[in-house]
C-alpha cells in the first residue's frame, strides 16, 4: 500500500502534477514562478504567478523554469519545488517528510539534464527519487497494459516536447522525442499574427487562441476569434479578428513535424509487433490531445485507429504515481 509519503511528480515545461496512489491529484499548476528581482524571493507560483506573466512591473518577473521538458532554472525549478512541497502539505494536512518520490523525464533527455531534475527533487525535501520515462509513465498513466508482450503505442503532446513511444514488456521498443509541442504552437501563432498583421500579441494571448479556434490540419466549418495586441507600427493597442484557417496555417509546419516523429516511430516498429498497432491502434495524451481535429487527423493520416487517453493532462502525473508500486515489488524482491 502506498502512504501519502510517496509521491508522483509529472514536472512539466506547462504544468506541474502531483499525484498520490490513495489520494489522487493533489495538485495541477502551471509551471511559472513569480519573483521579485531585487531579492530573488519567490512572490508566488502556480495559476497566480501565471496570471503575472507579460503583467508585472519592472521588478516583479513571472517566469518558467523549464523548456523542453527539462530545467532551464536550476535555481528557480528547485524553489518552485518547495512552493509545491508546501502546497501538497497544506492539501494533505500534514507536513510531507521526506517523501519517496517518482518523477518523469522526457526520453529525449541528457544524463546531466535527468540528473538535475533529480537533485532539484532532492533538493525539496525527497529522500529517494526514481526516474521514470515520460512516455512510460504516460502509458501507465492511460491504463495500457505496458508490461504485457504487446505494441502499444503512445503519442504525448505535451508543451515543451512530443514523445512518440511503442512500449512492450515494460520498455521501450521504438520512440522519438522531439522538442516541438504546445508551446511552439503558441510561438508559431505569435509569428504568424506579427508577420501578417504587424501586430505583437503575448503567449497568453497566443495559448488562448489555439485552444479557441485552433484545428489540426482538418477540413472544418470556419471559426473566428477577436484579439488584442500592440500594433508594431503606431505602438497603440488594436484588435483584429482572426480565423481557424489562418491557425492552421500557423501551425502546419509543426504539426507536421509532429506527424513526422509518428510516422519514424512507426516505421522502426519490429515487424512481430506491428500487427498489434493495426489491432489496437495509438493513443494520444498530453495536452496537445485536445487540439480539436488531432485524432481525426492523425488517424487519416497514419491509416492506425487513434485513441484518445481517459485524463490527457494527467496521464503522466498518474502513471508516475502508479509506477511506485511497481519500484515497491522491485525493492522487496531484491530484499
Ligand atoms: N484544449 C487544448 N487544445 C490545445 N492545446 C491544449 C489544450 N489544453 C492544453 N493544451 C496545451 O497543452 C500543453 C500542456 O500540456 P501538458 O500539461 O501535457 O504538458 P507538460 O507535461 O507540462 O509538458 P512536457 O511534457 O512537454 O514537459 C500546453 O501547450 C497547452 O497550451
Amino acid at each position: 500500500m502506498l502512504s501519502s509519503n510517496e509521491i508522483g511528480i509529472d514536472l512539466g515545461t506547462a504544468n506541474i502534477l502531483v499525484y498520490s496512489k490513495n489520494k489522487g491529484i493533489l495538485l495541477n499548476e502551471p509551471s511559472v514562478v513569480a519573483i521579485d528581482s531585487d531579492t530573488n524571493n519567490v512572490l508566488a507560483v502556480g495559476t497566480e504567478a501565471k496570471n503575472m506573466i507579460g503583467k508585472t512591473p519592472g521588478k516583479i518577473v513571472a517566469v518558467r523554469p523549464l523548456k523542453d521538458g527539462v530545467i532551464a532554472d536550476y535555481n528557480m525549478t528547485a524553489d518552485m519545488l518547495k512552493h509545491v512541497m508546501k502546497l501538497v502539505s497544506r492539501k494533505i494536512g500534514k507536513t510531507l517528510r521526506k517523501p519517496t518520490v517518482v518523477v518523469c523525464t522526457p526520453s529525449g533527455a541528457t544524463s546531466v539534464e535527468r540528473r538535475a531534475i533529480q537533485d532539484a527533487i532532492r533538493s525539496s525535501g525527497a529522500k529517494d527519487v526514481h526516474l521514470i520515462e515520460e512516455p512510460v509513465a504516460a502509458a501507465i498513466g492511460a491504463d495500457l497494459p505496458v508490461d504485457e508482450p504487446i505494441a502499444n503505442v503512445i503519442v504525448d503532446i505535451g508543451g515543451g516536447t512530443t514523445e512518440v513511444a511503442i512500449i512492450s514488456y515494460g520498455g521501450i521498443v521504438s520512440c522519438h522525442s522531439i522538442r516541438i509541442a504546445g508551446d511552439q504552437l503558441d510561438e508559431d501563432i505569435i509569428q504568424y499574427i506579427r508577420k501578417k498583421y504587424n501586430l505583437l500579441i503575448g503567449e497568453r494571448t497566443a495559448e488562448r487562441m489555439k485552444i479557441d479556434i485552433g484545428y489540426a490540419l482538418i477540413t472544418h466549418e470556419k471559426e473566428e476569434i477577436e484579439i488584442r495586441g500592440r500594433d508594431l507600427v503606431t505602438g497603440l493597442p488594436k484588435t483584429i479578428t482572426v480565423s481557424s484557417y489562418e491557425m492552421q496555417e500557423a501551425m502546419k509546419e509543426s504539426l507536421l513535424h509532429i506527424l513526422e516523429a509518428i510516422r519514424a516511430t512507426l516505421e522502426d516498429c519490429p515487424p512481430e509487433l506491428s500487427g498489434d498497432i493495426v489491432d489496437r491502434g495509438v493513443i494520444l495524451t498530453g495536452g496537445g490531445a485536445l487540439l480539436k481535429g488531432i485524432q481525426e487527423w492523425i488517424c487519416e493520416e497514419i491509416v492506425v485507429p487513434v485513441h484518445i487517453a481517459p485524463s490527457p493532462l494527467e496521464s503522466v502525473a498518474i502513471g508516475t504515481g502508479r509506477s511506485l508500486t511497481i519500484i515497491n515489488k522491485i525493492l522487496k524482491a531484491a530484499k
